[in-house]
């Protein structure tokens, strides 16, 4: 049986939540457990059998996946691995509809459609083997979710028995189920006889009932396909999880380095056995040409990326330290990721909390139930000091030093500790022109800093100290 595979990349206008990482990278080529996202699907697409054709389908710019077309020749020569660029965004099946007679070439009889934001454990031949069994026209990959998190995925009712889909709906606005898709889907080719069908339909119906001319998987062919008894799902017991914020990337890490741990244990840091390497905790990836201080204490769920340098004293965990950035001595970096080419000072701590369940909302009745710190790529020095109990005037330079920072880099980040003190500035994902901080201050102090940053139009929520205050 001869299979081909789409990898569903989106374009430049997505991928906002995914700021400021992805305004260095495309998200699906942003680097998590040492490889890009879609790296992974790649990986898991080689172990297929008949599987030879990979076709990467966007609309970003052609230069743009050059560089990881040409790595990933080198890195799984079985396979052709392309990229099919739409002139516009399609929607998820528009540009399959569009590419088709591309997608036929050599009369393959199915076809893997995988969203490019996932991470995943990507039980592709189970799947298959299943397909194969129900001989539907689609099979999608479920798994349960929380209740609470459910209605932000592609639901799906079920026979329990055949697993047949009778429902399936996008992002209900009522719970319908927990059983949701994980937008890995496995069809028979002759779904385009279907997706010709919606398309006609779409264009018939007319602009007053649909505004746009994309073609959506979701929307366009689950609902036809269920209602033709010609969908089924295979759910999953294994790790799924989606990457849509930018600190989703440090859950996906781990799940990726736990994998290791059970697929290829040699690509994780070996513990040193003769006190010569850094202290390694659970699972951690190190590039080779990474810098890391055998005084140093790393992991669990931690990667280095390629020529970081990693002070003594450093403590990282749960975080992703990009390339060529640097965390000087006794430093602390939790839940994190530092961007390229950033600078984090001496006993700086650089912290966010750690993200638990599926859902990506970053702020839950006005309070934030995921933060990771997320520092962009390079740039841009804040310095701070401590803010309680200092006069007017320092206060105001530390506000005026911010916010000369931001204008003039505001997607980075650099953090650097002023003389004696130990100091904590983050930026989130969410606004790169966001500075958090809390810490030793009265509530009464806090509240009036964070009042006058409001009126120029900039947070300052967290700072953290560990020393006493700076002579300036
Ligand atoms: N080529 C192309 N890709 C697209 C387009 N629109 C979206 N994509 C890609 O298709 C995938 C799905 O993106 P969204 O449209 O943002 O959907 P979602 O909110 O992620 O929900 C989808 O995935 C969930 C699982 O993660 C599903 O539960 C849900 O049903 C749906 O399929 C992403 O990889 C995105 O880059 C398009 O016009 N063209």
């Amino acid at each position: 049986m001869t299979c081909k595979a789409i990898i569903l990349v989106g374009g430049p206008s997505r991928g906002t939540r995914f700021r400021p990482l992805s305004l260095n990278v495309p998200k699906p080529l942003f680097p998590v457990a040492g490889h890009p996202i879609i790296w992974h699907h790649l990986e898991a697409l080689s172990k297929v059998e008949g599987l030879k054709e990979v076709m990467l389908i966007g609309f970003f710019e052609d230069s743009v996946m050059a560089r990881f077309l040409d790595d990933a020749a080198r890195e799984f020569p079985k396979m052709n691995v392309r990229y099919l660029r739409e002139y516009q965004a399609l929607g998820t099946a528009g540009g399959l509809y569009h590419f088709r007679d591309e997608i036929l070439r050599g009369d393959p009889q199915q076809l893997f459609v995988l969203n490019a934001d996932v991470a995943c454990s990507f039980p592709l031949s189970d799947m298959m083997r299943f397909h194969n069994r129900h001989r539907g026209l689609c099979t999608i990959l479920g798994t349960k979710v929380a209740r609470e998190n459910a209605n932000k995925f592609g639901c799906l009712v079920a026979k329990p028995d055949s697993h047949e889909v009778l429902h399936y709906v996008e992002k209900p606005e009522s719970f319908i189920s927990d059983l949701i898709s994980c937008g890995i889907y496995l069809f028979d080719c002759a779904v385009f006889n279907e997706m010709k069908k919606a398309m006609l339909n779409k264009t018939t119906q007319g602009p007053y009932q649909d505004q746009d001319d994309k073609l959506r998987l979701e929307q366009d062919l689950f609902g036809p396909l269920a209602e033709s008894k010609k969908l089924y799902v295979y759910v999953t017991q294994e790790f799924w999880r989606q990457i849509k914020t930018a600190g989703s990337a440090v859950p996906a890490n781990a799940l990726y380095l736990e994998q290791y741990s059970k697929t290829c244990p040699d690509r994780l840091t070996k513990k040193s056995i003769d006190g010569q390497g850094p202290e390694i905790v659970g699972h951690v990836y190190i590039h080779p040409t990474a810098i890391v201080d055998p005084h140093s204490k790393i992991g669990p769920n931690v990667t280095i990326g390629p020529r970081a340098v990693i002070g003594k004293g450093v403590r990282i965990k749960d975080s992703i330290i990009l390339d060529n950035a640097e965390i000087k001595n006794n430093s602390c970096i939790l839940h994190s990721i530092i961007g390229w080419d950033s600078k984090v000072g001496t006993w700086a701590r650089v912290e966010g909390t750690p993200t638990t369940n599926y859902s990506t909302t970053i702020t839950q009745n006005g309070v934030k139930v995921q933060s990771v710190t997320i520092l962009g790529k390079k740039l841009g020095s804040i310095f701070t000091s401590e803010i309680r109990n200092l006069p007017v005037k320092v206060e105001k330079w530390i506000v005026e030093k911010a916010k000369q920072s931001v204008a003039e880099k505001a997607t980075t980040s650099e953090i650097t500790t002023a003389s004696q003190s130990s100091t904590e500035i983050t930026t989130t994902s969410q606004s790169p022109t966001e500075i958090i901080t809390t810490s030793h201050q009265t509530r009464k102090e806090r509240k009036m800093l964070k009042e006058k940053l409001k009126e120029d139009d900039l947070t300052l929520q967290h700072v953290r100290y560990n020393k006493s205050p700076p002579v300036l």
